[in-house]
C-alpha cells in the first residue's frame, strides 16, 4: 500500500465534504483580497467630503457576515471530515494489528501499535486540517496576493520588498529537513514510553509486593529523559522556525512604508493606494507567520506516516473468512526441527509422534524444554516448517489459518477476560455450529461451583482483566471459553496450576470421557495427566520419553525423576 491508496480511502468516503469545506475557505481567501482595495477606496473617499463612505461601511458589514458564515461552514465540514479520517486511519491501523504476524508483538511489544493509533493518527489529521488551512491560505493570500500587488506597483519594487521572505522561506526549508528527522526519532521514543506505561501498570501489584518501585521509577525515568531530550531537539528546531516566520513580515512592511511612503510623499500615489499596498502586504505575509508552524505540522504529519506505512507494509497472516473445520483424525508429527526467528538454538529437535484421535495426551517436562512452542506451531502463532505435521494426511503448513484455528479450541496459562459478561466471555464472539451452549461449557469448567450467579446475571459485567474474580476463576472461564468452542481438537496450556485438586479431578473426569475430541494437555502437575492415554516427556527440545503414567514410571526415566520430586514436595507439604 502506498500513501496515496491509504488517503484515498478517506477521499473515497469523505473526499466531497473535505472539497466543500476546502471550497468554502478557498471562497473566504477571494473575499478577503478584495479588502485591501475595499479599504484604499474607502480611505480616498476622505479627500472628497466622504462621498460614498457609509456605502462602503455597508459593503463592509455585508462581507463580514459572509465570510462569517462561510466559515463556519468550512470549519465544521473540513475540521468534521479530518475526524472522520482519524477515526477512519485507527479503523485500518487496528485491523492491520489484528493481522500482522504474533512474532511481531515478539519482538516489538503493544507499544509502538498504541503510539501509530494515537498519536501519529493525530499528527495526520493536525497536517490534513491545520496544515491544509494554512497551506490554502498562502496560495491565496501569499501566492495570489502577491500577482495582485506587482500589478498595482512594478515587479521590481515588489520584489525588493518581499525578499526578506525568499530568504526566510529557503532557511526554513532546510530547518524543516531536519525537524522531520528529529521528529521521527522522538515519535520512536514516545512508543517505548507507552511500552513502559503498560509494562509498568499490568505489573503493578508485582512492583509493589517487591517493593521495587524506586527501581521502576529510576527506569522510568531514563526513558522518559531521553524522550525528553528527543522532544527538547525538536522544540530548539521549532524554537527557531517560529521567530523566523515573524521577523519576516515586519521587515516587509518597514521595507513597504520606506518605499511607498517616499512615493506618496512625492504625489506619485494616493494615501488611499498607499493603505491599500500596505494591507495587500499585510495579507501576503500574514500567513507567512504561520508558514514555520506549517513546516513543523508537515514535518510531524510526514514522520507519522512514514511510521504508520512501515507498519502497514509488515507482512500479515492471510485469513480467510472460511467455517471449514478440520475433520477429526491422528495428528503425525514427523521429525519436526524449530527455532524462533530470534534465537539461534533449536526450540524443537526432531520431535516424532503419534497423537491417536481421541485420545488425551499429557505434555510434561522441564521449564523451557519446548511444550507451549509445539502448540503455537499447532494453532499457527509460530509458521510451521512444512512436511513435520500431518492432521491425518493433511501437511499442517497447507492448511488455511482460518480452518487451523476454527479446528483447534486453545486455552492458554495466561488467562485473556474482557470487561463483559461471563458469558460474552465464553461465547467470544464467532458462534459456529459445532459450539456447545453456553451452560455445557461452563458444567464442564465447573463454574457453578461459584460462579453460577454472576454467569446468570446478564448485567454483571467484570472488571477490567477480571481483577474482580480469584486466578482459578479466570483460568475456570478460559477453559470454558475453550470447551465451548468444542472444536475436533483441545489444546490446554498448563491452565489448572491455579485450580485446587478437587476442581482438578472434576474437570479432569468429564474431559477423560470426551471422545470425540483430541486433548492435549500441558501441565507442569503430573497429577494432571496421571491418567492420560499417553504421556510425552520433553527436555530441551526432545521427546526423551513416551508412554502411559505406568510405563513411564517403569522406565526409570526423567519422568520418573520428575514424579518422584513432586511427591517428595507433597509429602513435605502434608509433613
Ligand atoms: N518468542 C520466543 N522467541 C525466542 N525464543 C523463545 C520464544 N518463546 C520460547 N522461546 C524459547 O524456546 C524454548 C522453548 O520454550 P517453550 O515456551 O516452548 O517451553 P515450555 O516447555 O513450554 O516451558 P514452560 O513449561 O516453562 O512454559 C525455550 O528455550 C524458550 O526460551
Amino acid at each position: 500500500m502506498k500513501p496515496i491508496d491509504l488517503f484515498m480511502q478517506f477521499f473515497r468516503r469523505e473526499g466531497w465534504i473535505y472539497a466543500i469545506g476546502l471550497t468554502m475557505l478557498m471562497a473566504i481567501d477571494v473575499a478577503f483580497l478584495f479588502v485591501p482595495q475595499f479599504i484604499g477606496n474607502a480611505i480616498d473617499t476622505l479627500s472628497n467630503n466622504k462621498e460614498g463612505l457609509v456605502t462602503y461601511i455597508y459593503y463592509f458589514i455585508l462581507l463580514f457576515i459572509i465570510i462569517t458564515i462561510l466559515k463556519v461552514i468550512s470549519r465544521r465540514t473540513l475540521l468534521g471530515s479530518i475526524r472522520r479520517m482519524e477515526y477512519l486511519f485507527r479503523e485500518i491501523l487496528c485491523s492491520k494489528a489484528l493481522q500482522v504476524k504474533t512474532t511481531y508483538y515478539e519482538a516489538n511489544g503493544p507499544g509502538k501499535v498504541m503510539a501509530l493509533m494515537t498519536n501519529d493518527v493525530t499528527s495526520l489529521r493536525v497536517a490534513l486540517g491545520l496544515g491544509v488551512m494554512i497551506v490554502v491560505d498562502i496560495i491565496f493570500y501569499s501566492v495570489v496576493g502577491s500577482i495582485i500587488l506587482i500589478q498595482k506597483i512594478n515587479t521590481v519594487l515588489a520584489f525588493k520588498i518581499m525578499t526578506p521572505v525568499f530568504l526566510i522561506i529557503v532557511t526554513i526549508f532546510v530547518l524543516g529537513r531536519k525537524l522531520r528527522i528529529k521528529q521521527r526519532s522522538a515519535q520512536a521514543t514516545y512508543s517505548d514510553l507507552t511500552e513502559f506505561g503498560q509494562e509498568l501498570f499490568q505489573g503493578m501489584d508485582v512492583i509493589r509486593a517487591f517493593n521495587r518501585e524506586s527501581i521502576i521509577s529510576n527506569s522510568f525515568e531514563k526513558i522518559n529523559k531521553l524522550n525528553y531530550k528527543k522532544n527538547m531537539d525538536v522544540a530548539l528546531l521549532d524554537a527557531i522556525l517560529t521567530p523566523l516566520t515573524r521577523i519576516a513580515p515586519f521587515i516587509c512592511i518597514s521595507i513597504s512604508i520606506f518605499i511607498c511612503g517616499h512615493l506618496a510623499v512625492e504625489g506619485k500615489m494616493t494615501i488611499g493606494e498607499f493603505v491599500t499596498i500596505n494591507s495587500f502586504i499585510m495579507l501576503i505575509v500574514g500567513p507567512l507567520i504561520g508558514f514555520g508552524g506549517l513546516i513543523s505540522i508537515v514535518q510531524k504529519g510526514l514522520a507519522s506516516l512514514d511510521r504508520i506505512m512501515d507498519f502497514l507494509h509488515l507482512p500479515t497472516e492471510t485469513i480467510d473468512d472460511t467455517d471449514e473445520v478440520l475433520p477429526l483424525e491422528d495428528i503425525h508429527i514427523r521429525y519436526l526441527d524449530f527455532n524462533y526467528e530470534n534465537s539461534k538454538g533449536h526450540a524443537l529437535s526432531q520431535v516424532t509422534t503419534t497423537i491417536p484421535k481421541g485420545s488425551f495426551i499429557g505434555l510434561v517436562g522441564k521449564p523451557g524444554s519446548g511444550k507451549s512452542t509445539l502448540f503455537k506451531l499447532l494453532i499457527g502463532l509460530q509458521e510451521c516448517p512444512e512436511q513435520s505435521i500431518y492432521f491425518g494426511n493433511q501437511d499442517l503448513a497447507a492448511v488455511s489459518l482460518s480452518k487451523l484455528r476454527n479446528s483447534i479450541a486453545y486455552v492458554p496459562t495466561q488467562s485473556y477476560l474482557l470487561s463483559t459478561t461471563i458469558a460474552d466471555n465464553i461465547k467470544f464472539g464467532k458462534n459456529l455450529p459445532m459450539h456447545e451452549t453456553v451452560e455445557v461449557a461452563a458444567q464442564k469448567a465447573d463454574l457453578y461451583r461459584d460462579l453460577g450467579d454472576l454467569l446468570n446475571d446478564d448485567l454483571h459485567e467484570l472488571a477490567e482483566e477480571g481483577h474482580d474474580l480469584s486466578g482459578g476463576q479466570k483460568q475456570r472461564i478460559n477453559m470454558a471459553r475453550g470447551f465451548y468452542k468444542n472444536a475436533p481438537y483441545l489444546l490446554l496450556d498448563d491452565c489448572f496450576s491455579a485450580l485446587d485438586a478437587v476442581t482438578v479431578t472434576t474437570i479432569l473426569n468429564t474431559l477423560h470421557n470426551v471422545k470425540e475430541q483430541t486433548i492435549l494437555c500441558i501441565s507442569q502437575r503430573l497429577e494432571v495427566v496421571e491418567k492420560a492415554d499417553k504421556i510425552l516427556v520433553f527436555d530441551e527440545g526432545r521427546i526423551v520419553e513416551e508412554g502411559t503414567h505406568k510405563e513411564l514410571l517403569a522406565n526409570n526415566g526423567l519422568y520418573r525423576t520428575l514424579y518422584e520430586a513432586q511427591k517428595g514436595e507433597a509429602h513435605y507439604e502434608e509433613a
